[in-house]
């Protein structure tokens, strides 16, 4: 029988600004995001019985049963299937590691059944419409407000996790202000790379200082990052704790990546692609 194979590509927040807060709880957001050329990658194959085997790496602590991310997003399709995930990117590290299996599980079937993506993605996570569509966009409201961002330059990062789990409602709950100014209405037309890390310095992750109070070791990830040769700008992603420097090209990121590897060999850490 087929099998289709997926990509889960990383999620990464340039920007994550909190803009207020909903009767329910949940918080607006105004984030610009992007997607790494690192990720998972699921294998989706039509059967009688839904069943997942998760490999990888990162495999280590992701459930298995029908909290997995992607047995939601198979029975939220109303079918059943076998799933193979193989994980490499950390969980609870906010890159989305789930919300983008999610995504990339519903697109492979989507595909092998010639069927349309069925509504209600948003209540697999807020994350997973913006990783429906996999590429750079500003994500708006609880996170059902996706738009493309056409013209986005290529960036070259590095990304790091120091491996300890960040719950996103326990950085959410840390927030002091939860009413703080939106990107601006209209995003600039970036003239380049380094047009584009110079905007993005202006901007924030105001869930970067709630995140740094439950886990200090990521204020030690971004002092280290910032530190690497060329690095422009060194800031969380998410609700955290995996961070990101922006450096000008592959060469120089691909550098720091292993200059920081050879220091702290405990920690998760990868050159990316941005796009
Ligand atoms: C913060 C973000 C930014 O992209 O990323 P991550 O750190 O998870 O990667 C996302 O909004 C997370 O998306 P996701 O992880 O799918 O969130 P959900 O499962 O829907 O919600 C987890 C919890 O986060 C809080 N939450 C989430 C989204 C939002 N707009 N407001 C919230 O307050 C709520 O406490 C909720 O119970
Ligand atoms: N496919 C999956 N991969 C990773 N974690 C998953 C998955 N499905 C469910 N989870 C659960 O979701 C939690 C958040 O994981 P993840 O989506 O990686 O985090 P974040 O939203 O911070 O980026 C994990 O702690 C784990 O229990």
């Amino acid at each position: 029988m087929t099998v289709v194979e997926a990509f889960a590509p990383a999620k990464i927040n340039l920007t994550l600004h909190v803009t207020g807060r909903r009767a329910d709880g949940y918080h607006l957001l105004d984030s610009l995001v992007v997607f790494a050329d690192v990720g998972d990658r699921v294998s989706v194959r039509l059967a009688g019985v839904s069943r997942l085997r998760v490999t990888g790496p990162m495999a280590a602590g992701v459930p298995v049963g029908p909290d997995n991310l992607v047995l939601r997003a198979v029975a939220l399709t109303g079918t059943t299937a076998e799933i193979s995930l193989e994980k490499h990117l950390p969980a609870a590290a906010g890159i989305g590691g789930g919300s983008s299996d999610a995504a990339a599980t519903l697109r492979a079937l989507a595909r092998m059944r010639g069927q349309p993506v069925p509504e209600g993605v948003l209540t697999l996570g807020a994350d997973v419409p913006v990783c429906m569509l996999a590429r750079a966009a500003r994500m708006c409201g609880i996170g059902e407000e996706v738009s493309a961002v056409a013209g986005l330059p290529l960036l070259h990062a590095v990304l790091i996790n120091p491996r300890v789990p960040v719950p996103t409602p326990a950085v959410f709950r840390r927030l002091t202000c939860r009413d703080n100014p939106p990107m601006p209405d209209e995003l600039p037309a970036w003239a380049g790379a380094g047009d584009l890390v110079r905007w993005l310095a202006e901007q924030r992750n105001d869930l970067q200082d709630p995140a740094i109070a439950e886990q200090p070791v990521i204020a030690q990830v971004i002092e280290r990052l910032g530190v690497t040769p060329g690095c422009q700008l060194a800031r969380m992603s998410g609700s955290g704790a995996t961070c990101f420097g922006l450096y000008d090209d592959a060469e120089t990121a691909s550098s720091a990546a292993s200059r920081l590897a050879a220091e702290f060999p405990g920690w998760w850490i990868r050159s990316a692609r941005l796009s």
